[in-house]
């Protein structure tokens, strides 16, 4: 895979494995209150990343100091191997959509582009007016005019017109209907193809992350939960049910992330990291969803599934 260097527009040989973003016991304090503590992760380059967590984890706190808009109190953030606030070319590698999308309501699209031209050196002119005809989205409308979807792909085509090489955006979903939510995944699915850049994405709404990300992380608390490929996570998780009675002994054998049981039955969402989940022909067991497995780390903050450190580095 490759990409471009944004200093120089230089193609980059990129290795699918190269760390795109990572960080180092990063911690973030507003007066009292940690915002994240002890944060250690490694993306690696090439993914596209769903970043999740209810609300007040931490996840606009982790994407701002990614594209070094905050100050870690502790820690640090290197993305594709440089320190990002002491280095330019790093930050030119950089886009970020901000929650409340940074549009001009009285620009038209066109002096959006114009706009977006005059900021950025390595802006793709070309790249933009061929989204925006794709989508249908007229040049000359003003930008508060248009729909909340037209206005959420607009934004969209300015982060990727400035051609990172990490795209980072917070909630570029919220206040999207479905089909709406569906239109802006598919278009920056289109644009990961295109381009080979990282993508690291905030939102609640996990369902329509699964087609797109490959790559999850959890943030709970201020602290990462899970971190990890979204297929290898899958695969590492089972939903067993059985006889309530025989329960405990399955709890003793593997990690039981979260549970429901009645008199008679228990469901249980079990970790069996490649184990074969059960011999006992009393137990079914069937594979769990994204949203089962997020749902299921978030009722239990003290469970996490994170790399290895020697895999964390990989
Ligand atoms: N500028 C700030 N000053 C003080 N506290 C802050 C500031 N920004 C964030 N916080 C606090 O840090 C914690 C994490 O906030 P953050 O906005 O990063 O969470 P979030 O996961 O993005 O939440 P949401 O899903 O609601 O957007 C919260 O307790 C929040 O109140």
């Amino acid at each position: 895979m490759t990409g471009t260097d944004g200093m120089t527009g230089t193609p980059i040989a990129r290795t699918y494995g190269d760390s795109a973003l990572e960080t180092t016991g990063l911690g973030v304090r507003y007066r009292r209150t940690w915002a994240l503590r002890d944060c250690s992760l490694s993306i690696p380059a090439g993914r596209v990343v769903a970043l999740v967590g209810p609300n007040g984890a931490g996840k606009s706190t982790f994407l701002r100091l990614a594209v070094g808009l905050v100050t870690p109190t502790r820690g640090s953030v290197r993305v594709f191997g440089e320190p990002i606030r002491q280095s330019a070319a790093a930050l030119a590698r950089v886009s970020f959509l901000a929650q409340d999308k940074p549009l001009y309501d009285g620009f038209t699209v066109t002096e959006m582009l114009r706009f977006g031209r005059h900021l950025n050196p390595g802006w793709d002119d070309d790249l933009a007016r061929e989204r925006l005809a794709d989508l249908d989205i007229p040049l000359n409308r003003k930008v508060g005019t248009l729909s909340g979807g037209q206005q959420a792909q607009v934004a969209l085509t300015v982060a990727v017109a400035k051609r990172p090489d990490l795209l980072v955006m917070d909630e570029p979903l919220a206040n999207l209907d479905p089909a709406a939510r569906h239109d802006v995944m598919s278009s920056l699915m289109a644009a990961v193809v295109e381009t080979g850049m990282t993508v690291v994405l905030s939102s609640h709404v996990v369902p329509d992350l699964k087609d797109t990300c490959d790559w999850l992380v959890l943030l709970n608390r201020g602290q990462v939960q899970v971190s990890g490929d979204i297929d290898d996570l899958l695969a590492a998780h089972h939903v067993l049910s059985g006889p309530a009675g025989l329960a405990d002994g399955v709890a003793a054998r593997m990690p039981v992330i979260s549970e429901s049981r009645s008199d008679r039955q228990a469901t249980l969402l079990v970790r069996t990291d490649g184990r074969t989940p059960s011999h006992d022909p009393r137990w079914s067991a069937r594979g769990v969803t994204l949203e089962e497995l997020v749902v299921a780390y978030l009722r239990s903050p003290d469970d996490a599934a994170l790399p290895r450190p020697a895999l964390a580095l990989s």
